[in-house]
């Protein structure tokens, strides 16, 4: 036996082992491979990478890296989803694994108690809260605010007719007003600054703030949660917070119970949540709290999609008119557009679905958390992973929006004006309500509020751009926006709002006179 003989056959000994270590170690590693994503630094993963409008450079990593991919932000794993199939896979059919939040411990556990839905884990002080909230604004629920949402939009349209250079305010109010009323039954509120709305309004940016990662200290070591108050003073200022947020929403239920008692039950969420409270087996702080969540969550939000529309209406006149001649040929011009015509107008419906479709207010929505480990298409993704759905790619599926960046309401309607249904989107043509059991609680409130205003603005009124000195209209741009953390909506600009025809401003006001005409209109 040669020397060489020896040596190869140690060395075939030897390979043995090495060959199925290194065989263990890749099958290993491609069991626990996460999706694919853009190459970061080490340690600090991606997180130089994100930039600030993030669901743009999102929508660029799916062209490269496809509809899941995974980011690593400072060790922390993060995968972001692009398409609707694999959001109805996980986000929907795998709706136990994908329901959590990621932990907020100042924005959620210190200045709401742990009790403010829209940022709670999948637990069940959730489950309570999201039962009660759904009996009070399901699809039929929501109905019984059709008549003062009604009222809201002709109050609102008198107000952009009589001062179209504040349109944004009215907006604001109105939409503030209509989720108020909603919520507590009260008279609608007549000024933008109206203390209450900046309260909530000051309320819900705190809490945005706080979220934001990197704010407080606490969310990257939380043990610091369990130093003393007198160490921590973020600690006993959000405590402080939520002692006041608290004594405000309670005064709220309070100020309904009397009204109940004096004027008897008018129909608003409260009365309902009220009236079930012991079912839910509520306690009159996660009441209070659930209620004034529904404001925080419902204002800014229609008021954003609501200064879309307005754009939109400045930059696509066409459709602006085709709106306008679908609402003269079914409603004409002696009376106001209203809930009852909603089933004989389908190019409006059609255009509330576009309006939230073609700039979604929340592009990348509320992030999740996964609660377990999982696999899928073979990628891992591990428990405690933050799960980002990227609505402003799937919005703009060119599979599904051939030209996804129009705005054209007509994409939603066959050649017979039925409604043409997209795959994915539970009926609603667009994904920017969220997915799966934790899909947006006011939809069905949202979509009435967005339809009637929409409806009575286009009725009275028509919306230019504003022109310059040499009568060149001034048109804003498309893509400009503004990101305010709650919301991204378009960033501020210039129309003008003036009636159609001499008639308009007098059936809207005598019909803002006859509803609200205690107020001083
Ligand atoms: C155009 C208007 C609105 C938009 C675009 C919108 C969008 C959203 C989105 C994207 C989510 C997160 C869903 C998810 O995680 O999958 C959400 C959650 C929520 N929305 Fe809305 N929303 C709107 C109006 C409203 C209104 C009017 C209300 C109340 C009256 C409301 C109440 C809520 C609540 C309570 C949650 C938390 C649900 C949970 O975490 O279980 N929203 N909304």
């Amino acid at each position: 036996m040669s020397v060489l003989t020896l040596d190869r056959s140690v060395l075939q000994l030897l390979a043995i082992p090495i060959v199925a270590l290194i065989v263990m170690k890749s099958l290993s590693k491609s069991k626990h491979r996460m999706p694919p994503g853009p190459r970061g630094l080490p340690i600090l993963g991606n997180i130089f990478q994100l930039p600030q409008f993030q669901w743009l450079k999102f929508t660029e990593w799916k062209e490269q890296y496809g509809p899941i991919f995974s980011l690593n932000l400072a060790g922390n794993p993060v995968i972001v989803l692009n398409s609707h199939e694999v959001v109805t896979e996980l986000l929907e059919k795998r709706s136990t694994i994908y329901s959590d939040r990621p932990r907020f411990i100042m924005a959620h556990e210190i200045l709401t108690g742990g009790i403010f839905i829209a940022f709670s884990g999948y637990n069940a002080i959730w489950r309570k809260l999201r039962r009660a909230g759904q009996e009070g604004l399901n699809v039929r629920a929501s109905e019984k605010f059709q008549p003062l949402q009604q009222e809201e939009a002709r109050f609102l349209t008198y107000q952009m007719m009589t001062n179209s250079r504040d349109w944004d305010d009215h907006m604001r109010r109105s939409a503030a007003s209509s989720v108020l009323c909603a919520v507590y039954g009260w008279d609608p509120i007549q000024k933008s600054d109206d203390p209450l709305i900046t309260r909530i309004n000051d309320l819900m940016h705190r809490l945005v703030r706080a979220a934001l990662p990197g704010a407080f200290l606490v969310e990257i070591f939380p043990m610091m949660l369990h130093l003393p108050d007198w160490m921590a003073k973020w600690k006993r200022e959000g405590s402080e917070w939520h002692r006041k947020d608290t004594e405000m929403f309670e005064g709220f239920i309070g100020k309904q119970e009397v009204l109940i008692a004096t004027e008897g039950n008018k129909p608003c969420f409260v009365a309902s949540l009220l009236d079930q409270q012991a079912k839910h087996g509520l306690s009159r702080k996660e009441t209070a709290w659930l209620a004034g969540t529904m404001l925080g969550a419902g204002a800014e939000t229609t008021a954003a999609a609501l200064s879309v529309f307005m754009l939109a209406m400045t930059l696509y006149p066409d459709s602006m008119r085709k709106a306008q001649r679908e609402i003269d040929s079914v409603v004409g011009r002696g009376r106001l557009p209203a809930f009852a015509d909603r089933p004989h107008l389908p190019y409006l419906r059609a255009m509330v679905k576009e309006v939230l479709r073609w700039r979604p207010v929340g592009p990348l929505g509320l992030p999740r958390r996964t609660s377990e480990d999982d696999w899928y298409n073979g990628y891992f993704i591990p428990k405690g992973t933050v799960v980002i759905a990227n609505a402003w790619a799937m919005n703009r599926d060119p599979r599904f929006y051939p030209d996804y960046d129009e705005f054209r309401p007509e994409r939603f309607l066959d050649e017979k004006d039925g409604e043409i249904d997209i795959p994915g989107t539970r009926g609603q043509g667009h994904v920017t309500y969220g997915y799966g059991r934790r899909i947006c609680m006011g939809m069905h409130v949202a979509n009435q509020a967005l339809f009637i205003d929409m409806a009575t603005i286009l009725w009275a009124a028509d919306i230019n751009p504003t022109k310059d000195d040499k009568g060149n209209p001034i048109l804003p741009s498309q893509h400009d926006c503004v990101d305010e953390g709650l919301v991204v909506r378009p960033a501020a600009f210039p129309c003008t709002v003036a009636p159609r025809t001499a008639d308009s401003m007098t059936v809207v006001m005598q019909a803002v006179q006859s509803e609200l005409g205690k107020l001083n209109t």
